[in-house]
């Protein structure tokens, strides 16, 4: 099964709201909704990769994180490493640079969206 490390940016503003964005038609898990990230590449620091997948998607760059959560999670077809990075220091307006549906959203608001399987402790966290 294809292996793949993802790193994710949680991004907290501050009101305390979270970013959240839409998977497109065609993606992996495409119609739910996650936290911006994506795969790490060939050796890119992870904090690296969560904040270019960040600017890439969301047109925001990171200036203060902390590793929030790490874990191994197999879907069906894909076997995952994600790290969920927790952001409360960023600059520049997020916006839908890829077409995407976002959200800024309370956290106590997370149950009410289909998030992919492999967040569910870290939306526990969350709550
Ligand atoms: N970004 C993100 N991906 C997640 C979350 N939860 C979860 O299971 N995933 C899975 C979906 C994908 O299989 C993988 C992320 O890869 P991706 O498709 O976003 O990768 P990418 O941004 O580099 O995309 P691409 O250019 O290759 O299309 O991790 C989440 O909260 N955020
Ligand atoms: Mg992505």
């Amino acid at each position: 099964m294809p292996q793949q490390t993802i790193s994710i940016a949680i991004v907290q503003n501050e009101q305390q709201q979270l970013l959240i964005s839409r998977r497109q038609k065609g993606q992996h898990l495409a119609g739910k909704w996650e936290f911006p990230g994506g795969k790490v590449e060939q050796g890119e620091a992870l904090e690296v990769a969560m904040c270019r997948e960040l600017k890439e998607e969301v047109g925001l760059t990171a200036s203060e994180f902390t590793l929030f959560e790490s874990l191994d999670f197999d879907y069906d077809d894909l076997s995952l490493t994600l790290h969920f990075f927790l952001v409360t220091g960023f600059t520049g307006e997020a916006c839908e640079l890829e077409g995407q549906e976002i959200k800024w959203i309370q956290p106590r608001e997370l149950i009410d969206y289909d998030f992919p399987k492999a967040n569910i402790s870290v939306i526990n966290k969350l709550l």
